[in-house]
């Protein structure tokens, strides 16, 4: 499956704002057939970069990821193999303001810059977490420019193995 920007219809009234975050007939629509399994979030201070995340085969999954507090600037690197467009990245902000949602086919590494403090990333994933699949490569191996001096970043993602080094399983 290719990856897709989705908008989230949003309906804003005197109250707020109600957003449809799935719906399986509009997915399927938009030629995207997933079956939710997981759910869940993370909140991340100002300039938090967390990735670049993926869970190996036979756990490979897809993920529907939105940001329904703040901003993250989100990112994701093609890891199939056989893709013509291997080690290409692709970014895009998503925000409780514009209410777009990056759909993340299985085969590539996901990741993202908190642009504001307490931005909330919100996850459907179409697999379960399996902690002995959870992989990752290094966010600053991929040729992309986070445009951050300092960013806050877990010992797990400082230690990744750089984007040359991996030997795709896609
Ligand atoms: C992702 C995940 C983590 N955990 C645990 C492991 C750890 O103790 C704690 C925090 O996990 P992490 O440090 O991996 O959290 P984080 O770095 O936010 O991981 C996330 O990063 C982004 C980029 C993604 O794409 C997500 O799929 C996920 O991998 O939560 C679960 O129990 N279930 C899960 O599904």
């Amino acid at each position: 499956m290719q990856h897709k920007l989705l908008d989230m219809p949003c309906f804003s009234d005197n109250r707020g704002r109600f957003v449809k975050t799935f719906n399986d007939t509009a997915f399927q629509d938009q030629g995207i057939n997933f079956r939710l399994k997981e759910s869940y979030f993370s909140v991340s201070a100002k300039d938090v970069i967390r990735g670049m995340h993926f869970h190996l085969p036979p756990h490979d999954h897809d993920k529907v990821v939105f940001c329904p507090y703040g901003a993250i600037l989100d990112v994701i690197v093609d890891l199939r193999s056989a893709s013509p467009e291997y080690g290409k990245t692709y970014s895009q902000v998503l925000s409780a303001e514009n209410n777009r949602a990056f759909f993340i086919p299985r085969g590539f590494a996901h990741g993202f810059k908190s642009l504001e403090e307490g931005s909330v990333t919100y996850y459907l994933v179409s697999g379960e977490y399996v902690a002995s699949a959870d992989e990752g490569i290094a966010f600053d191996s991929i040729g992309f420019d986070w445009a951050c001096e300092n960013p806050v970043l877990s010992d797990r993602d400082r230690n990744f193995l750089p984007f040359a080094a991996f030997r795709s399983p896609f």
